[in-house]
Parts: C-alpha cells; structure tokens; sequence
C-alpha cells in the first residue's frame, strides 16, 4: 500500500467554487447592500451578552452541503487512517485539508463579509484579518461536549450547520466566571463550586452564526441524543506580526501529526482504525476514566500546581507591568470584570511561546497533557 495517504476527492465538486454572496443568507446580503450597512447588520443581530451575538450569516443550503461533505470525508478519513486529531475534542475536521480551494473561499468571506460584520458588531481598533475553518461534531459514541475554555481566537464565528437527526443537549454555554472560579486557571462547572454566572445558548437555524471574542470563557453541556455539526471560524485580528502565522504553524504541526498516526495505522497490519478517542464526558462531576499512569501524572503535576500557588510569580508576575502592555479593550474589560480578562493575560504573558508549535506540543505530543488538557485541569498550567 506504500506510505501515501490517499487522497480525498469531494463528492460535491462545485462546492468550493459558490460565489461570496451565495454562501451567505439572503438577509445578509440585504443588510451588506443597505447604505447604512453597519446598522442594518445590527437589527438583524441578536444580542446575549454585551459581547456575543447571532445573526443569520450562511445560507442553509451551503450549510447542509458543507455538513455533507465533512462526514463524507469523516467516513473516508476512518476507513483510511487518515486522521484529522482535535486540540479538546477527539476530531476536527479544517476544511483546507478536505480541499485546499476552501482557503480562498473563506479568504473572500473574511474580506468581503466577516470583516464588515465584524465593524458593525464589535468596537475594536483592528479588524480580523487571519482564520481558521473547521467543523465539529457530537454524536453518541464520539464527541460528546466540550469542557470551559477560551479559544485561540481574537473572534470566533460558530455557525450551526445542522442536525440529521435533531440532538438534545449540547447546549453552548457562555460563561462569565467570577475572579476565584479562574484562580487556577480553568473555572470548575459544578454546582457549588462554580461563582460566575453563564448563559445557555442553543444552536436552531441552520447558518445561524454566534460570533464571541475568543478570550469569553465557554463550554459545550453532555449531548443527550443525536448529532449536532457546527463550522467554527476562528479569526485573529491584524495587530500583531505573531498572527500572521500563528494559524499556518498550528495546521502543519496537526497535518505532521495526523500523517504519522495515519503511517503508525497503516504500518499495523489488520489493525482496523479507531479514531482518537472522544473527550471524557464534560458532565458536571463525571467520573474520568484515567489509565494509573495518569493519575501518577497528575499528581506530581498538582505538586507543582501547589508550587505554584505558595509562589504567585509563577503566574501572577509583574501584573501593573502587563496592565500597562494591555491595550485599552483588555484594560476595559478587567475593570468591567468581564469573562476572559484573566485568561487573556495568562496568554499575553505566554506570547514568546504561544506558538501553533507548542499548543500542539503540549495537547497532543504527551498524552497525559492531552487527557488533563480535556478534563478539567488547566492545558496551560506552565503557561
Ligand atoms: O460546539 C460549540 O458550539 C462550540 C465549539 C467550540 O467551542 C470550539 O470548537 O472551540
Ligand atoms: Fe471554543
């Protein structure tokens, strides 16, 4: 069979050649070719929080083909060993390894649509200019929630590209922790211990998108029946030479990496794939599964999260310092007490080594990291 990862062929050829203003809603292109568009985008948004709100963005019908085309390609994926391994979920599935041509697709959505979108809605000095598109999915005996995280992301744009057979559950939760509940770094969703507060969103239209600020902490809740497929845009704006190429470095250390579990696959012969395994449950309180080593593992990494914590320069260094480096929407925000403002300064902090290459490192290269990184502990501890 040689060592090549077959390659795949979209079933829906015409696919990555819709023009712009046919990938996005009828109501969209409306409010675009309005005069004043900024505020006919603004009365088809909804607002949730001050700083998250949905709109009808993708026309249904793009969505369902996309929707298709992916699980075409999850099945081709499964049966070939070629492996498309998520950062907190089992699979994501980025839409330039289906096709290259989707890149340019969504490049032209970003110029010609996000962007705009984005002006209307969100009062920021720099626009996004860099993304990511992938697609995810929950369905019973895969993926089946998503712990409290922020995302690697100034703007992300969720868009519900739909249900085959209806879901229950999954509901998107937006959190906005109380300070102690992100003390140590990811805040705990049980009741009882939890502070903040969280608004529960769920996902109806298809092409309905939620657009948050990457840094608004959010969890996806246990699906209870079902599937639910969603396209996630993660876009970064232009204020920092880093992101250029933050999103390129984080896909080829993915794409090496789905390569060599594909080799590994293939090089064990009658071994029949099984895909990364899904995410323990997010369910409050659920029991973890861990392997002995593991718990070995996360142990002596408690030992140094106590380190950590009789010795707040390890995370807390030189607050009034950074204060000063943060621009004036992070400063606003802290004095808002807003969801994400200190996560975002535990990534400001970190940006010598926030890097595609490290993220990946630490979630994927180790698996203890991976399994702490998806059930309730902290990825970032060091960071
Ligand atoms: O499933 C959702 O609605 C959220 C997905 C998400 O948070 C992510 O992919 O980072
Ligand atoms: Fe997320």
């Amino acid at each position: 069979m040689g060592n090549r990862t077959p390659r795949y062929q979209l079933k829906d050829a015409e696919l990555t050649a819709i023009p712009v203003d046919a990938v996005i809603s009828a109501q969209l292109g409306r409010a675009l070719a309005e005069e004043d568009w900024k505020a006919a985008i603004r009365s088809l948004a909804k607002a949730h929080l001050d700083d998250a709100f949905s709109l009808p963005l993708l026309d249904p019908g793009f969505c369902s083909r996309i929707q298709q085309e992916v699980a075409s390609f999850r099945s081709f994926s499964e049966s070939s060993g070629h492996v498309s391994p998520g950062l907190l979920l089992g699979s994501r599935w980025y839409l330039n390894t289906i096709s290259d041509r989707f890149q340019s697709m969504f490049d032209g959505l970003l110029k010609e649509v996000l962007r705009r979108v984005d002006e209307a809605l969100f009062p920021e000095e720099h626009r996004i200019a860099y993304q990511q598109v992938y697609c995810i999915n929950y369905e019973e005996g895969r993926d089946s929630g998503l712990k409290a995280h922020t995302d690697d992301s100034d703007l992300t744009i969720n868009v519900f590209l739909g249900s085959p057979a209806g879901y229950e559950g999954a509901e998107l939760l937006l959190l906005s922790p109380a300070p102690e509940d992100t003390a140590c770094g990811t805040p705990r969703l049980e009741p009882g211990i939890y502070k903040g507060s969280s608004l529960s969103y769920r996902h109806e239209e298809v092409g309905t998108a939620l657009l948050h600020p990457g840094d608004r902490w959010h969890a996806v809740e246990k699906l209870q029946s079902g599937s639910r497929w969603n396209l996630l845009i993660m876009a970064l704006r232009n204020d920092a030479a880093w992101k250029r190429t933050f999103y390129e470095e984080e896909a080829r250390h993915l794409s090496a990496k789905a390569v060599s579990y594909g080799e590994q696959r293939r090089e064990s012969p009658g071994d029949s794939y099984t895909p990364t395994p899904a995410v323990p449950s997010c369910e409050m309180g659920a029991e973890v599964p861990f392997a002995p080593e593991t718990w070995d593992a996360l142990e002596s990494l408690q030992g140094s999260l106590e380190i950590a914590k009789q010795d707040p320069p390890m995370r807390h260094i030189d607050i009034e310092g950074q204060r000063a480096r943060e621009g004036p929407r992070e400063r606003q925000r802290e004095e808002l007490g807003s969801g994400g403002s200190h996560r975002r300064k535990a990534k400001a902090k970190a940006t010598p080594r926030y890097t595609g290459e490290n993220i990946v490192m630490q979630l994927l290269e180790l698996p203890v990291l991976q399994q702490l990184a998806t059930c309730g502990v902290d990825g970032n501890v060091d960071g």
